[in-house]
């Protein structure tokens, strides 16, 4: 029998591991797999983690960052890219010099600072490097509220400010940006966002109230990043991501004890 060759977009998630299997590249991975792209990894960090929280890290020496950026480029053509936790700002420098050399076509950053337990993920002293190297070089970037009051500055009391927000992060160098609301207590959950050409929407979401959101940045982001591989527009990328992840948060499974990971296996089209 003559083998048949099916095609899927190859995508890349620069990230961190999460031994529970709910956040960082796992949750990218399990992302990209239902999302009918072709996944693959830099492992910047790995994690001792469960749904309890985080209880060990380790960063990866700088030479072997470089050396699986260079193995993916050269035998793979990756149509786009996300990054997630970056650990410190040596490793933020790594991840920029090396989306420097290499075309992975749209990069989406997102700026992964806390876990939901409260573990740091990227060390304080990186928030320079990732404004200064890393931020210019993104094509969209989705901060949590959190995240968006660190890189700004500008502390945001309501969701009136988020535009501010976004500006504020335009004026830093970023095309587009993508405001997520989990983080706030409404009954809807809003995100917003303002693209290059300075047009902006919300997109909302009824909140479902459960503990078992681990993950849900990242499943978002890695959402975006398959439909734009798939040549999407980034406003209809940026809608999907939602519905997605409003679905997976829904729609829940029983894993774990604390701070459950999505149902990844849900489905929008
Ligand atoms: N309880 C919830 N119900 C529905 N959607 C949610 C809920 N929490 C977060 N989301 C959605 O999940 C995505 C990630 O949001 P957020 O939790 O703010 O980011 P992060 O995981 O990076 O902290 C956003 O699209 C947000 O609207
Ligand atoms: C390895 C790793 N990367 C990222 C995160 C944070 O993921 P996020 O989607 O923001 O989810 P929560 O931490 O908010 O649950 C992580 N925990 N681990």
């Amino acid at each position: 029998m003559t083998e048949k060759i099916n095609s899927f977009p190859q995508v890349l998630t620069i990230a961190g591991t999460d031994s529970g299997g709910g956040a960082g590249i796992m949750a990218d991975l399990k992302t990209f797999q239902m999302q009918k792209v072709f996944g693959t990894a830099v492992v910047v960090a790995v994690t001792a983690q469960n749904t309890l929280g985080v209880q060990d890290s380790f960063l990866m020496p700088l030479e072997l960052i470089d050396a699986q950026f260079t193995s993916l480029a050269a035998d793979f053509k990756i149509r786009t890219c996300k990054t997630g936790m970056l650990g410190d700002a040596a490793h933020v420098h790594q991840v920029a010099l090396n989306l420097k050399k290499y075309d992975f076509g749209p990069i989406t950053i997102d700026p992964v600072m806390v876990a939901k337990g409260g573990a740091p993920l990227l060390s304080k002293d990186a928030v320079k490097t990732v404004k200064e190297e890393l931020l210019p070089l993104a094509d969209l970037v989705t901060p949590n509220l959190p995240e968006a009051e660190v890189l700004t500055g500008i502390k945001a009391n309501s969701e009136k400010q988020y535009p501010a927000l976004a500006h504020a992060l335009q004026e830093m160098g970023v095309k587009n940006v993508l405001i997520k609301g989990g983080h706030a207590e409404n009954e809807l959950v809003r995100d917003y966002a303002l693209l290059a050409d300075g047009t902006d929407f919300w997109i909302s979401s009824p909140r479902t109230h459960t503990k078992r959101t681990h993950g849900t940045g990242d499943t978002l982001a890695a959402t975006i990043t398959a439909q734009l591989a798939h040549g999407q527009t980034l406003s209809a990328a940026i809608k999907l991501g939602k519905q997605y992840v409003a679905k997976a948060i829904a729609e829940t499974i029983q894993v774990g004890h604390g701070h459950g990971p999505l149902n990844h296996w849900v489905k929008i089209n």
